[in-house]
């Protein structure tokens, strides 16, 4: 008789993950087994892996135990790991709301960008403190095809590049990573975020992910693009001293970010749960060690 392993399937504006409950911390998922799980035909099938881990239990959040009970080790779609992830953290929230291990309201999540701040609302959204943007200086360009675009280096605990352009569709199929340059303001890759107006603070974006390809939605990339139109707006909130809020259109659904004068950024939208099941750990550790 085979072991099986629980996992639950979710999304936040259809960047979807795989949920992996681990509360010990018992289970070694290689790369191989990430991307195989995270695979949509052989697969369960999503952008990324949300491993769920007492922080006590893992060596890479057991000093942020104190703070926080619950790490989100969370995994994109080839395996690699990646520092932060914004979607999954309100998909993590969700989960552990599900799961009964907290209510709605306020909470603290480990993430290997350090402790993140949750809200849980009565209407369903989620708000999770971001932190606050860093905006390396230097040029960046980002190019598909025959049309290049300057960019703004954005890093939201993990790295982005912002391209401002006249139309989604200059994007192409993104079915390979557009190139941005000098490589060397990414020694770690980056997302690349492509935006265009929609009205007033209102933009709209389609994402190529690092680790996982074009996605639906990428929740630390709309805020990364948030603030790239606010200081491309002149409303930076450390200069006006007034928040700014961007509505930010993915291809998923909608996505809502504050950015305050303390640089402080809040991002705000939905989280589902939408299956259960068991993963057979044998198919998992003979074909993918
Ligand atoms: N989809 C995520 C970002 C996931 C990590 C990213 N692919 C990376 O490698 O940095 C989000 O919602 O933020």
């Amino acid at each position: 008789m085979s072991t099986r392993i629980a996992f639950l399937k979710g999304h936040g504006t259809e960047n979807d993950f795989v949920i992996v409950p681990d509360p010990e911390n018992a289970l070694d998922l290689s790369p191989a087994a990430v991307a195989a799980l995270c695979d949509r035909r052989a697969g369960i099938g999503g952008d990324g892996l949300l491993r769920v881990v007492r922080s006590a239990a893992h060596p890479e959040a057991r000093a942020m135990a104190g703070e926080a009970e619950w790490f989100m080790d969370y995994r994109n779609g080839d395996g690699s790991i990646a520092e932060m992830c914004g979607n999954g953290s309100r998909v993590f929230a969700r989960y552990l709301q599900h799961a009964g291990h907290v209510a709605e309201g306020d909470l603290a999540i480990a993430t290997r960008a350090g402790v993140k701040t949750v809200h849980i609302a009565k209407n369903g959204d989620i708000t999770i403190g971001m932190g606050r943007a860093r905006l390396p200086e230097g040029d960046v360009t980002v190019t598909v095809g025959e049309r290049s675009w300057p960019a703004r280096n954005v890093n939201m605990g993990n790295p982005h590049a912002v391209a401002f352009v006249a139309d989604l569709a200059h994007a192409g199929d993104l079915y390979t990573a557009p190139p941005v340059s000098p490589a060397s303001a990414y020694p770690d890759g980056v997302n690349v975020e492509f935006v265009v107006d929609r009205g007033p603070r209102h933009v709209a974006m389609r994402v190529h992910e690092r680790g996982s390809g074009e996605t639906r939605s990428c929740g630390t990339g709309a805020c990364a693009v948030a603030v790239a139109t606010a200081r491309r707006d002149g409303a930076d909130p450390a200069v006006t001293g007034t928040p700014a809020t961007y509505t930010v259109d993915v291809p998923g659904g909608r996505l809502v970010i504050t950015e305050r004068p303390d640089g402080e950024i809040e991002m705000t939208g939905p989280a589902v749960i939408v299956a259960e099941g068991e993963i057979d750990a044998e198919w998992l550790a003979q074909t993918f060690g």
